[in-house]
């Protein structure tokens, strides 16, 4: 990714009455991911969150937006976020279109054919004239992203927003996330404790424990294959590995690894010449694992 990344975390560290929340973490969030942060209850997400959208001060270290300190220039840091860090504040017996209507006010720009843009990008479209009171969870989610990104924010972060979410509202989310990100190229920044989310949702994902940044993961990145160790089980593995040409086999098992089209494709070789497969499963350990390893076991749930 050759962009300027859309956010630099410079050995920022946050420290409360002699407690270290933070401890000098560096991260850099790239333009158009959802880029997820990923750490069990109490790891630090929200604080550093909190310090990146201006809402908590930071101890050590800086945190720049595209080009702008938070520190030096907070006003110039902020012109480029949007979030919803605490739930977000609605009147309940206005519609959603006239909540929207209420912040446009108050952000320079921002016309009415931008608001039904934003509208449009979370999926709310025909349901925005309505009240925020008929609302479920995950529209007022929508409507709250709507009006974070009325002001074309470079950024956009949400903390924990698949909380109380029924699976089709996460799914939802997860769609317009990505859209966003990918289509619109709004950088979207997004803290959870459940992996399982992270990995259909991100692109990328930082792990941080107790206030350390544990490792960062690419989960699609270009050039990055995603080849997986792969068992065929068959009648004949001798034969089964000469017809791969590679592998090791392990009793009935023949043991190769590669991406999904390379297992598909070996599947249909392997047919062809004649031998039985009885069963294909993928053996690489799944994000969840090395996540409970990498935070030494923790809970994630
Ligand atoms: N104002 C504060 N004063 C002292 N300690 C705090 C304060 N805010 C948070 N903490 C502590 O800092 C640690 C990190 O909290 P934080 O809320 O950032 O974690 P988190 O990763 O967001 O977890 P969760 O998913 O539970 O919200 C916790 O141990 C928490 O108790």
């Amino acid at each position: 990714m050759s962009q300027q990344p859309v956010v630099r975390i410079k050995g920022v560290s946050k420290k409360i009455g002699g407690k270290t929340l933070i401890d000098n973490l560096n991260l850099e969030i790239p333009a158009g991911q959802v880029y997820g942060f990923l750490g069990p209850n109490g790891a630090g997400k929200t604080t550093t969150i909190r310090m990146m959208v201006g809402l908590m001060s930071i101890s050590q270290g800086d945190i720049f937006i595209g080009e702008s300190s938070v520190k030096a220039d907070f006003e110039g840091a902020m012109k480029q976020i949007g979030a919803i860090v605490e739930n977000p504040e609605m009147y309940k017996f206005l519609t959603g279109y006239q909540n929207l209507l209420h912040y446009a006010r108050m952000s320079p720009g921002v016309t009415k054919a931008r608001i039904d843009e934003a509208v449009a990008r979370v999926g709310l479209t025909n349901r925005i004239h309505e009240k925020v009171k008929t609302y479920s969870l995950g529209m007022r989610q929508r409507l709250g992203v709507a009006q974070a990104i009325l002001h074309r924010p470079k950024l956009l972060v949400l903390d924990e927003p698949t909380n109380g979410l029924d699976p089709q509202g996460i799914r939802e989310l997860r769609d317009y996330l990505r859209e966003l990100a990918h289509h619109e190229g709004t950088t979207v920044f997004v803290s959870s404790h459940l992996l399982a989310e992270m990995e259909l949702m991100c692109d990328t994902v930082a792990v941080i424990k107790q206030g350390k940044l544990v490792d960062v993961k690419s989960l699609r990145g270009e050039g990055e294959t995603n080849k997986q160790e792969t068992a065929f089980e068959v009648d004949k593995p001798e034969e089964a590995a000469a017809v791969a040409g590679a592998g090791r086999m392990d009793g009935s098992l023949l043991i190769v690894t590669g991406d999904r089209e390379e297992v598909a494709m070996l599947n249909a070789r392997l047919t062809a010449a004649g031998i039985r497969v009885y069963g294909i499963r993928t053996l690489t350990r799944s994000l969840e694992d090395q996540f409970l390893e990498m935070t030494g076991g923790g809970q994630i749930g």
